[in-house]
């Protein structure tokens, strides 16, 4: 595993594999102190979401154990004396993580281990498209924090921006974790919440929202979408953020905003990786949604 920094695009560290293949790293420095890695678990991914560069690469091979964990010692040698130190590790680089359970298990466990990396497991978070068996598995093995990335309130958007709800629906993935948090004493799951104009950030979404996480002990990041080359989609106006984000707090919901972290040379949620000639396909917009995009 080779790695060089990459200058021109702040805090992302490119590691080259010993096929010569590449995976990104990112870190991310906040305030008082808390300093987030973000790891890669695949190199590109399958799952196509139609907002995400990384889906757009198609899935080339996951990542090993060892692979996984390396990023964040890296990052954690070089990143001690300039910012602090690592804090938190969040596997939300490149790549759907539970489509490579077994790995990632093991990875997130090193990390929390006191042989291994030391970090709290509330402090290790572990983010999916929604693969529900595979997230069935890591509550009941792994102690370490789960993210699931919502993106819609319907079926009918979610099909067509997460093609992974086709397999499992929003109905069957809230249920599921409904039941499942049931045996989690004190735990909360992370919904993300990518915020797209004219798709998905109507306050009538934001009403449905409320009402589907109704029960499950959540808090919930709205996320600004970093737009990237040739994709359909706008980002939601700040403004209408902060609306929407009212709306979920009024109703007693803890929710956060993390509105774009800026220029376009930090790399950022869903702009990792290179898609290059061959590229997953982009799926047919709906009706309704022909206008927005
Ligand atoms: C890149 S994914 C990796 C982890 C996992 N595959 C998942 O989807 O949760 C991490 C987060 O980035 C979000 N994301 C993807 N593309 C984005 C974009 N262009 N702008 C903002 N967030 C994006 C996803 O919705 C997800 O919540
Ligand atoms: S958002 Fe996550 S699951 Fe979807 S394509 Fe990107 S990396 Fe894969």
């Amino acid at each position: 595993m080779k790695h060089q920094m990459e200058p021109e695009r702040g805090l992302q560290i490119l590691f080259t594999l010993e096929d010569e293949m590449v995976v990104e790293t990112v870190v991310i420095p906040f305030s008082q102190g808390r300093t987030t890695v973000c790891v890669s678990s695949q190199v590109g991914c399958a799952m196509n979401c139609q907002f995400c560069y990384t889906g757009r690469m198609g899935l080339r091979r996951h990542l090993s154990t060892a692979e996984i964990v390396e990023q964040a010692v890296f990052a954690r040698r070089l990143f001690t004396s300039e910012f602090g130190s690592i804090t938190n590790v969040v596997f939300m680089g490149m790549g759907e993580p539970f489509h490579n359970i077994e790995n990632v298990i093991k990875a997130a466990s090193i990390m929390v281990d006191e042989k291994g990396l030391q970090f709290s497991p509330r402090k290790v978070t572990v983010s999916t498209s929604g693969l529900v068996p595979q997230l069935k598995r890591f509550l009941r093995e792994s102690n370490c924090a789960l993210a699931v990335s919502l993106n819609a309130t319907t079926d009918e958007v979610r099909n067509w921006i997460m093609p992974i709800n086709r397999k499992y629906n929003l109905g069957l993935l809230l249920e599921t974790l409904r039941e499942e948090l049931r045996f989690k004493h004190r735990y909360k799951v992370l919904f993300e919440y990518v915020m797209l104009a004219g798709i998905n950030d109507s306050f009538e979404d934001a009403r449905r929202l409320i009402e589907i996480v109704r029960g499950i002990p959540c808090k919930i990041n709205l996320i600004s979408f970093n737009p990237h080359s040739g994709s359909l989609f706008k980002p939601t106006p700040e403004e209408k953020m902060i609306e929407f984000r009212n709306i979920l707090a009024e109703a007693g919901l803890v929710v956060f905003l993390r509105l774009s972290r800026g220029d376009d040379k930090m790399a950022a949620c869903g702009q990792l990786g290179e898609p290059g000639d061959i590229q997953a396909p982009m799926l047919r917009v709906p009706e309704q949604f022909r206008m927005a995009v």
